[in-house]
C-alpha cells in the first residue's frame, strides 16, 4: 500500500487525472494458501484505504486485479480477480471480474492456474465516462482476447486497460505487440499497468508498462523497477483515425459473425 500511495501522490502533483495500478497491486501471494487468505471482499480495510486515497489526491484509480472475496466466497473457498474503478469522491463506480483465467503451462519453465482459486466473472462491463475519455476495463490474460477488446469498442470504449501481471517468458515475445494490436484495430488507446520485477522468490514480472496510441505508437513506457509514466489522451486525434480509416463500419458479420451480442448497447 505504502508504495501505491507513494505512487499516487507522484502522479497527482504532476497532474494526472486518472492513475492506473496493475493486476495485483494490493499484493502478490507466495503460494495460493497466501493470496487467499490475505483476500478482502470490497467493503474491506484495503480498499476503503484507496478509497480514501483517490480522495485525498482528487484522482480517479484504476486498481487492477484486486483479490476480492465476493459474496460467494464462503460456499466456494475462490476468490475474483476484480478490476476496481474509484472516482475522486472515493466511489466505486465500476468492477469487472476478470472473465479469462490464465491456466497455461509452458513446461519447464511456466506454471499457472489461476482457474484453481478463482472464479471466473460472468459478464463485460460497459465503458465508464471518465475525464480522459470512455474507459473499457480488461485485465491481463484478456489481453489475448480480441473479442472482448472489439466488445468494449462496440460499447462505446476510448481506452482498453489491462493492468497486468505478466510472466517474463510470455511477456518478452507477447506483450507489447498484444497491446499494440489492440490498439490499432480496435482504434482506442491501451493502458496497460504492470507488475515488474522480482515479486518473491518463485517469480519474477515482465513489468513493462505502457500506453499505446490509436496509430499503434506508445507514447510512453516505464523503465525498469517501479515507477510511472504519463500520457495524454488526445480524442481529437481518436477520433480522426476512426474517420480516416473506418475499420469499424467496414466489418463483414455476415461472414464471420458478431461479437456484438455481448448485452452491451452498441454506441456508433
Ligand atoms: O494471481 C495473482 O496474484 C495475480 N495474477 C496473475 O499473476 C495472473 C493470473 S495467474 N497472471 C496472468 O494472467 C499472466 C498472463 C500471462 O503472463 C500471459 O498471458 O502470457
Amino acid at each position: 500500500f505504502a508504495a501505491c500511495a507513494g505512487l499516487v501522490r507522484e502522479a497527482a502533483h504532476r497532474s494526472a487525472c486518472l492513475v492506473f495500478l496493475p493486476e495485483g497491486f494490493d499484493y502478490i501471494g507466495s503460494n495460493t494458501a497466501q493470496t487467499l487468505s490475505l483476500a478482502e471482499g470490497l467493503d474491506g480495510d484495503l480498499m476503503g484505504r484507496y478509497a480514501e486515497l483517490a480522495k485525498e489526491y482528487g484522482v480517479w484509480l484504476s486498481l487492477g486485479g484486486f483479490h476480492e472475496r465476493g459474496q460467494d466466497w464462503p460456499t466456494t473457498q475462490r476468490i475474483y480477480n476484480c478490476h476496481v474503478l474509484l472516482d475522486p469522491a472515493g466511489n466505486i463506480v465500476a468492477t469487472y471480474r476478470k472473465t479469462h483465467l490464465c491456466d497455461v503451462e509452458l513446461e519447464g519453465r511456466v506454471t499457472m492456474k489461476e482457474s484453481s482459486f478463482t472464479n471466473p466473472g460472468t459478464e463485460i462491463v460497459a465503458p465508464v465516462s471518465t475525464p480522459a475519455g470512455k474507459l473499457g476495463l480488461s485485465i491481463c490474460y484478456d489481453l489475448r482476447f480480441p473479442e472482448i477488446s472489439l466488445a468494449l469498442r462496440h460499447a462505446g470504449a476510448e481506452i482498453l486497460t489491462y493492468p497486468s501481471a505478466f510472466t517474463v517468458p510470455t511477456g518478452s515475445a507477447h506483450w507489447e505487440v498484444l497491446l499494440r494490436a489492440r490498439a490499432i484495430e480496435s482504434q482506442c488507446y491501451v493502458v496497460a499497468a504492470a507488475q515488474t520485477g522480482k515479486n518473491h522468490e518463485h517469480r519474477t514480472s515482465y513489468g513493462h508498462a505502457l500506453v499505446v496510441d490509436p496509430w499503434g505508437a506508445v507514447v510512453a513506457q516505464c523503465h525498469e523497477g517501479t515507477g510511472l509514466c504519463y500520457a495524454e489522451i488526445d480524442l481529437d486525434y481518436l477520433h480522426r483515425i476512426r474517420q480516416e480509416i473506418p475499420v469499424h463500419s467496414h466489418r463483414r458479420p455476415d461472414l464471420y459473425g458478431t461479437v456484438a451480442a455481448t448485452g452491451l448497447a452498441p454506441v456508433p
